[in-house]
């Protein structure tokens, strides 16, 4: 009998009840709530008269439609404020931990996880959000759920689900300097498609993932969703323990990290389907569509719909070139930028904040270019000040926000972009109206983000 890949240990350690119908019960080690998509879940466990089984097992924060200028800034928007009243309030009644926007833990849920020493290896996490994905990176199971779905797991602490099919990509060779994770999943994406994931969880492994820092790391898992993937995972190994030592502040409890080093793939064991990647090869990549499928090497040209033998890739070019307003043919580095947004579970770590500073130190963004920095967490903005980072971008004349949150990475609170405006933004998803209505993305990786903001327009750090 071939081996056991990492998902399927983790899945069978956690299954209470296998095959409930084609699904099995998961119990679920941690549900991490934000304040979209949850209020109707309470409503539901209210009306059922039910309780929260495990509010120790469960961690709340807001994040997506906060203000950033201030922790305690008024949105004037009675749905926003609603919105997070409510969570505020459920979080009260049934006992489950909240993390206030300014609190000291408070930030986007997948940054404040591992921070809070929350996520660990065997774990299974799930979230109402598309990008618990990115939790993955610590060798735990960790999805997105639906809202019916948060009912269940806040009543139960379980999960009814369908087991993945298992995926594997192998990184092999070194990144090149100035090319990141981010590079990376776009390259893949791009390579692959939108859908290269879907009814999978991917298992990166090689000797390119093995030199990424936990932080890249989530990157990387955070974006795999976007290839429609149900996880991304990826085996615990020295960084990991090294990170989760820091977080828990010093030794995991006895016994715990031996536990953790069992979750790893077997090398007997098989996958449903393999992909492969040189990191030798790679450059800084850029999106030029819609989708983030729709991405090239910055040093590309903006392609012709006719560049797409498939018919539904080259409909979706044309689509895509009409509301990017670009032109096939046109150098991606001679695109202009008006906004570069810096932040998001993708790329609003320390790491990522640290990479911007490196370009911007001693250089100024550019006439007529605005430059936002939103740190992913409220942890993440004590160190970059304790850095002196805050200084860099004060200098440089990049704008940075006093609170964490989603931001401009998607249009949900205040920070939006106005119809035509050009952005660069080192969020997840370039979608029509993804930044505000009318708004364009391209999105890029940390370094590129500054470098744009520098140059004004798309650029690498090597053209300033
Ligand atoms: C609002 C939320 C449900 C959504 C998600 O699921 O990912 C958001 O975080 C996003 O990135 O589009
Ligand atoms: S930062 Fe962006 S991608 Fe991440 S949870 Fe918020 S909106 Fe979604």
């Amino acid at each position: 009998m071939a081996g056991t890949t990492l998902a399927q240990k983790v899945w069978q350690s956690r299954t209470v009840r296998p095959g409930v119908g084609d699904e099995d019960l998961l119990y679920i080690d941690m549900h991490l709530l934000h304040e979209v998509n949850t209020p109707q879940a309470f409503d539901a466990l209210r009306a059922a008269g039910r309780t929260v089984r495990r509010p120790d097992l469960t961690v709340a924060t807001e994040d997506h439609s906060t203000p950033t200028i201030s922790v305690d800034r008024y949105d004037p928007v009675e749905g926003r404020r609603m919105q997070r009243t409510l969570l505020r309030d459920n979080c009260a009644e049934f006992g489950i931990p909240f993390h206030r926007l300014g609190g000291p833990g408070q930030g986007i849920y997948a940054v404040i996880a591992p921070e809070l020493g929350l996520v660990h290896p065997g774990m299974t996490i799930v979230c109402c959000d598309s990008h618990t994905t990115t939790l993955g990176a610590f060798g735990a199971l960790s999805f997105g759920i639906g809202t019916s779905q948060v009912e269940h797991v806040l009543a139960t602490q379980t999960l009814p689900k369908r087991r993945p099919r298992d995926m594997r990509v192998t990184v092999t060779g070194t990144l090149p300097p100035g090319v990141t994770a981010k590079d990376m999943v776009l390259a893949l994406i791009g390579r692959y498609g939108t859908t290269a994931g879907q009814g999978h969880v991917v298992e990166y492994r090689g000797e390119a993932i093995a030199a990424l820092s936990m932080e890249a790391r989530m990157t990387l898992c955070n974006m795999t969703v976007e290839m429609g993937s149900a996880a991304g995972i990826i085996a615990p190994d020295e960084t990991t323990f090294a990170y989760l030592r820091s977080v828990l502040g010093g030794s995991p409890p006895a016994g715990e990290e031996a536990y953790w080093r069992g979750f790893f793939t077997d090398p007997d064991a098989v996958f449903d389907k393999e992909l492969a990647l040189d990191a030798g090869e790679l450059r800084p990549y850029v999106s030029w569509g819609t989708n983030p499928g729709q991405s090239i090497p910055l040093d590309g040209r903006v392609p012709h719909p006719d560049d797409f033998g498939d018919p539904a890739l080259r409909t979706a070019a044309e689509r895509a070139l009409s509301y990017m307003d670009l032109r096939p043919g046109t150098p991606m580095r001679d695109v202009p930028i008006d906004v570069v947004f810096l932040g998001s579970c993708t790329n609003g770590r320390i790491e990522d904040l640290r990479a911007a500073a490196e370009v911007l130190d001693g250089r100024r963004v550019a006439d007529g270019v605005r430059m936002v920095i939103v740190p992913g967490s409220m942890r993440v903005r004590r160190q970059a000040v304790a850095e002196g980072l805050d200084e860099v971008f004060a200098r440089a004349g990049a704008d940075f926000r006093a609170a964490a949150g989603c931001s401009m990475c998607v249009s949900l609170g205040e920070d939006r972009l106005t119809p035509g405006t050009r952005s660069a933004s080192s969020g997840n998803r370039n979608f029509e109206g993804r930044q505000g209505p009318g708004a364009r993305t391209h999105l890029v990786s940390p370094p590129v983000a500054a470098a744009t903001a520098v140059a004004g327009r798309l650029a690498a750090p090597g053209d300033l």
